[in-house]
């Protein structure tokens, strides 16, 4: 930096999450009867003193008389303030204690708290500039140094200039206070400083929002914890997904945009740019087109377990994760299944239709017990393979066909073909993923293989399946009942019409995609996702990843990763490494993993490095992207 610069910065909810004198009152009126009306008085002067409608030494002196303390009050408040510093202050030590020179910590508050708060960080206690209590013989605090320079009205301004600071003064602050200070010509900038409270007229006034210490940190390109900050991290999560996600990201730091439905390709193709992670769940296409409007995204949640909305490949070439939850919602499957096909055997549909219109058809005709059918399963994955479990139970015999080699489970038995399992199986349920290939999977051909009344369930996707065959199939009593979960063309959004030629059909069971949509599995889902892509964003660990290499990765010690994404081609890690060693850094961890698609190194390397690494690091031909954590 050419000209000296001086960090001057506010204590209360800045350097530490909350107001001082807020906590001194909980502390001081423990047990009094008054308590909650003092605390809430106190809680009003101090903020009508931050945005300026009441001076300081009143504030000041109204708050000391209501809040009768004393210095074991101050003992206990000393202990609260060292746990609330604020966490961006917590993680950024190495700043403090790098320019510790050039920080000043300012207040209207009082040394007697501030210093041991803030000096076992770095300050320099001849850098705390604040205030000191008085006290009765008795310990009580009576008042404050009158004398002191900050209980005038732009005390703090008055501060600043006594201190005659020769270099670029930043002010960073919750306040108006420290506004102030910018104002009067003491400072190049002020700061509104929003980790902890955002107060809309200093954000106002501000010259930049900093809604943490690291993006101060970011703009000045000084030491830090973070790389990059995380609030510039936006995130954009659609189709309803569990609030639990949206909560889990907002406390990572990052920026959260939430929508209800699902958008089509036009409209994401506008929403996306400037994201960085995406979520989605089955409706959401993320075509090519999209991905290649996104001009910053890094990964992609699918919040489900189906990911055949999302064109993996292209997403891989672009550089771009894709992560699911896998086995969230495999059992709330599993139970919707079994329910429907018990339903769907007993003419359930049928009959409770029937009794929402009056009528009274007691019968056995067409009803049968589920122990001892055959139930086939195609697809014998995660949810086939629960599912087969769960109905021997019942007493079902189980048989399946899966394309790749599945060990049986319990008694179930394996067919070698589809056309093998469709001649023998009561109750067929479809248990396959979306991939384009399962295309009409079954169609009248399929249908024409069945026995005659068969019980048919798809709650995979609805594509794999031919409605018109279906349909045709069930007219002609090829298939005595259906429960379909899944469709083709399904609605946007809850206010927009199911169009189907299923409805209306006798024993049939329309579902709207809830297989998975149960309060236990979203609620998984939301944990789940958020962890995977927090986790590669920290670290750079892909796995569960569906289309990049796996590496599961340690944390970053006292070291900088390089993540370095390529075009699977050969030589690139010869070219990082002769990189690396004509710039004479040494490598402390190097982990290499590729598919057919993309090549992903991961370089952790010392402290050390100068920017001209990172650009021939990036210039590396058929380079993807490129990152530096620390
Ligand atoms: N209705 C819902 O709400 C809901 C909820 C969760 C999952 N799903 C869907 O359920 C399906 C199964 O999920 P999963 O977790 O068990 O997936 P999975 O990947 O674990 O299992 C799918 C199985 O199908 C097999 N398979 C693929 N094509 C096949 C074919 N043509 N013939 C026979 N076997 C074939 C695969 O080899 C695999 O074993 C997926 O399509 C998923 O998207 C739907
Ligand atoms: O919740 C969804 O939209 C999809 C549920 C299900 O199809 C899945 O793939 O997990």
């Amino acid at each position: 930096m050419a000209n000296p610069t001086f960090f001057v910065i506010d204590f209360d909810s800045t350097f530490t999450k909350v107001e001082a004198l807020d906590e001194l009152a909980k502390i001081s009126l423990q047990g009094h009867p008054e308590k909650e009306e003092r605390v809430q008085r106190i809680k009003q002067i101090t903020d009508l003193g931050m945005d300026g409608s009441l001076s300081v030494r009143e504030s000041l002196q109204q708050r000391i008389d209501l809040l009768q303390a004393n210095r074991q009050h101050l003992q206990a408040l000393i202990s609260t303030l060292q746990n609330e510093v604020s966490e961006s202050f917590k993680r950024n030590r190495e700043f403090i204690q790098t320019y510790k020179d050039n920080i000043y910590i300012i207040s209207n508050g009082f040394r007697d708290f501030i210093e041991p708060v803030v000096t076992p960080y770095g300050i320099r206690p001849d850098h705390i500039l604040a205030n000191s209590f008085t006290f009765g013989a008795d310990g009580a605090i009576t008042g404050f140094d009158p004398e002191n320079v900050l209980t005038g009205n732009n005390g703090k301004v008055e501060q600043l200039r006594q201190l005659e600071l020769e270099g670029d003064v930043y002010v960073l602050g919750d306040g108006y206070t420290d506004y102030e200070i910018k104002a009067a010509g003491m400072a190049n900038k002020f700061y509104a400083f929003t980790e902890n409270v955002h107060r809309e007229a200093i954000v106002d006034k501000a010259d930049h929002i900093a809604p943490n210490l690291d993006e101060f940190l970011f703009m000045h390109n000084m030491p830090r914890a973070f790389s990059y900050p995380k609030h510039r991290i936006c995130v954009l999560l659609l189709e309803n997904i569990h609030p639990l996600a949206e909560e889990v990201l907002r406390k990572e730091g990052f920026s959260v945009k939430v929508m209800a439905g699902a958008l089509d390709e036009d409209e994401l193709i506008e929403q996306i740019r400037g994201v960085s992670f995406l979520g989605i769940r089955s409706k959401t296409q993320v075509t090519e087109r999209v991905l290649k409007a996104a001009d910053r995204l890094m990964a992609i949640g699918a919040f489900c377990i189906g990911t055949n909305q999302i064109d993996l490949e292209a997403a891989a070439r672009r550089g771009v994760a894709v992560f699911n939850a896998p086995y969230s919602n495999t059992r709330s499957v599993v139970e919707l299944t079994l329910a429907s096909l018990i339903m769907l055997m007993r003419q359930i549909p049928d009959k409770s239709s029937q009794m929402h219109q009056g009528i009274w058809n007691k019968s056995a005709g067409g009803s049968h017990e589920v122990r001892g059918k055959k139930l086939g399963i195609i697809g014998y994955g995660n949810i086939g393979a629960q599912l087969s479990v769960v109905a021997e139970a019942l007493g079902l015999n189980v048989y399946y066909y899966d394309v790749v080699e599945k060990l049986a489970l319990g008694n179930a038995t394996k067919c070698r073909s589809l056309d093998e399992l469709l001649a023998q199986a009561d109750i067929l349920s479809l248990h396959v993923d979306g991939r384009r290939e399962n295309n009409n999977l079954i169609g009248a051909q399929e249908f024409a293989k069945m026995k005659k009344g068969v019980i048919f369930l798809n709650m995979s996707r609805g594509h794999v399946v031919d409605i018109a065959a279906l349909r045709k199939a069930i007219e002609e009593g090829i298939v005595g009942g259906a429960a379909i979960d899944v469709f083709p063309y399904e609605p946007k959004a809850n206010d927009e019409e199911f169009v189907s030629e299923l409805r209306g059909l006798p024993n049939v069971l329309l579902t709207p995609h809830i297989g998975g949509s149960t309060l236990e599995a979203q609620r998984n889902i939301g944990e789940y996702v958020p962890a995977q892509i927090t986790d590669y964003i920290n670290t750079g660990s892909t796995t569960g990843s569906v289309n990049f290499p796996n590496l599961q990765l340690p944390r970053l010690g006292n070291a900088h990763r390089l993540i370095h994404i390529h075009h699977n081609t050969p030589g690139i890690l010869a070219s990082i490494n002769q990189i690396l060693a004509s710039h004479a850094i040494n490598i402390t961890g190097q982990y290499l993993k590729t598919n057919e698609t993309i090549g992903y190194v991961i370089t952790d390397i010392d402290k050390q490095y100068s920017q001209d690494v990172v650009k021939d690091l990036k210039s590396i031909g058929n380079t993807i992207k490129f990152r530096v954590l620390y």
